[in-house]
């Protein structure tokens, strides 16, 4: 696996991709026509906030698999280019959260005492306190615009000064919080009017850039103090300007002015603003966890393994991963069983979760399931990432429904999946810890050890038909490992479901295929 590092990461993140037997390429003064022309070489690709990942990139990335943000931000990527080509995409949303925090806890003292100011006057050799009296934080409303990972952690170290929390989150709900002690505010107007001090968390959206401008500002307490160590665009440079010039504002701490990675937005040149370039992940603490946590994420991926932090994947707790993955593995081999028995188009999928696995969240093992199902007969990479996509561009309807008990099984997967003709169904469940096993396909019931060399089979019930396929592999060289039949007696029909130690040839399949009584026989590959 070839990595290419478009910016700078800890050493601890570098030597952590080399152990997982990474070639790992620093390139962190390449121009964009370079990065355009080496791209095509690498299967993943580490970036922070300033490379660009688009269309423009992917159209040259050939081989790129995966896209690792060393941070939080995801802006600067294009996820439904990633998406659409089957491109994980991995950050590390927790590993920079508590310093983000703790420079906006500085930015927003640092504005309201004045202290750059102050600073650079006593440096300057001028002991003068003239004209920069603070504002005490005790007794204060801070307004909290997003009350996610950030913005809670700022809550929480806001409450020890003595402050009154309020916050504008129409996304989180009310424990949450009731549990951080923080005031909900239905309109961001409200805020606006109450906050002695507004600092800003969500994330850079449609719906957030320039969420607050020109009419946040006019409805204003006079005399706010702004503080923004989420994203440049959210606050509006220009309407922020006018109103400190206006004096509603009286302080501003930035940390992601317009114009970044440039020095150039306008309000570098006022006296009552303080700001910091990105800075709010640079400590030891955040880079190194942030590098360790991206090479693991990205290593991961590489290897095909979940990766617990892919953007464009739904996410899962660490938890819940170790309990859905099993039935990730169950839910590919019920899958990819499908095409390699029918022909026919599917219509529709129906995935049953029953007993406990409809407990957990399923929608991963979903997505395992029509990776599985898709992959046997697709040419364009199918993964997590893309499976669902390709299920709906080729117009499969997928249903998920759960039912918390089940007859005989403590746990139970079905699928059905519907084509035009008919209804082919199969389920799994899981014994004990780890063991998947094959229970059912078309009403047939078994248990059956999937293995990687399977012959599925429909036949007359009736004696010889078994024996003959047995002798019929000997002279063909395949070895049987396992074989079990289904029957269903009113029928005289059965299935057999054999696991085999090699791949069976076409022209020993032809032979089986001529045995008097067999319906069809299917060498699966799994
Ligand atoms: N300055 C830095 O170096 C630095 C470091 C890390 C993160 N960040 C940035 O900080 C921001 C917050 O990060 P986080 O990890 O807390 O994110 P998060 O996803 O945990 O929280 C974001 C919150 O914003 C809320 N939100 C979304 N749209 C909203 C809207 N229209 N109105 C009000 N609330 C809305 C969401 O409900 C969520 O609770 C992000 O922009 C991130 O990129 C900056
Ligand atoms: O330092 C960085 O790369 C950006 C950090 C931050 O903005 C993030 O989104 O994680």
């Amino acid at each position: 696996m070839h990595v290419l590092i478009t910016e700078p990461i800890a050493q601890k993140g570098l030597e952590k991709l080399v152990q997982e037997g990474a070639k790992v390429d620093v390139k962190t003064d390449l121009s964009r026509k370079e990065l355009l022309e080496v791209i095509r070489d690498y299967d993943a690709l580490i970036v922070r906030s300033n490379t660009k990942v688009n269309e423009e990139l992917y159209q040259k990335a050939t081989r790129l698999k995966v896209v690792g943000r060393a941070g939080n931000g995801v802006d600067n990527i294009d996820m439904d280019g990633a998406t659409n080509r089957g491109i994980i995409v991995v950050n590390t949303p927790e590993s920079n959260v508590v310093s983000a925090a703790e420079l906006t806890i500085g930015l927003l003292i640092a504005s309201c005492r004045n202290i750059p100011q102050l600073h650079t006057r006593l440096k300057g050799k001028v002991w003068d306190r003239s004209g920069l009296k603070g504002m005490e934080l005790q007794g204060k409303t801070v307004g909290i615009v997003g009350l996610g990972r950030i913005g809670s952690l700022v809550a929480t170290r806001l409450k020890s000064f003595g402050m009154k929390i309020v916050a504008y989150d129409p996304y989180v709900n009310e424990t949450r919080f009731k549990n951080l002690g923080v005031e909900r505010r239905e309109k961001l107007e409200d805020l606006m009017a109450e906050a002695d001090i507004l600092t800003i968390h969500t994330p850079k959206t449609k719906e957030t850039y320039g969420m607050i401008g020109k009419e946040q500002f006019k409805g204003a307490k006079k005399g706010i103090r702004v503080i923004n160590c989420a994203r440049a665009g959210l606050i509006n440079e220009e309407a922020l300007i006018e109103a400190i010039k206006e004096k509603i504002v009286a302080s501003v701490g930035i940390d992601v002015p317009d114009g970044e990675p440039q020095a150039t937005s306008p309000l570098l040149e006022l006296d009552n603003v303080v700001v910091t370039p990105h800075a709010g992940a640079d400590t030891v603490e955040a880079q190194d966890n942030v590098g360790v946590t991206i090479a693991q994420e990205v290593a991961a991926a590489l290897r095909g393994e979940m990766a617990p932090n892919s953007v464009n994947l739904p996410t899962l707790q660490a938890q819940e991963l170790s309990s859905v993955k099993i039935y990730l593995k169950l839910g590919e081999t019920l899958g990819k069983i499908y095409y390699q028995l029918e022909k026919e188009a599917v219509e529709k999928v129906e995935i049953i979760y029953r007993g406990e696995v409809a407990e957990l969240e399923t929608s991963m093992i979903s997505l395992a399931i029509l990776k599985g199902l898709f992959e046997p007969v697709l040419k364009e990479r199918v993964n997590y990432v893309n499976a669902s996509l390709i299920a709906k561009n080729r117009g499969v309807v997928v249903t998920e429904s759960k039912e918390s008990t089940v007859d005989n099984y403590l746990t139970l997967v079905t699928v059905k999946i519907i084509s035009k003709n008919k209804t082919f169904s199969i389920s799994g469940t899981i014994f004990g810890k780890a063991e998947v096993r094959i229970v059912e396909i078309n009403g047939y019931e078994f248990d059956v050890h999937p293995a990687p060399y399977m012959l599925i089979g429909e036949n007359i019930d009736k004696p010889g038909v078994i024996g003959q396929m047995g002798t019929l592999l000997g002279v063909g060289k395949v070895n049987i490992a396992t074989m079990q039949v289904g029957r269903k007696i009113s029928d005289k029909r059965a299935m057999m479901v054999l696991t085999a130690d090699s791949e069976v040839s076409q022209e020993t399949l032809e032979f089986l295929g001529g045995i008097e009584g067999i319906l069809r026989v299917h060498f699966v590959k799994l």
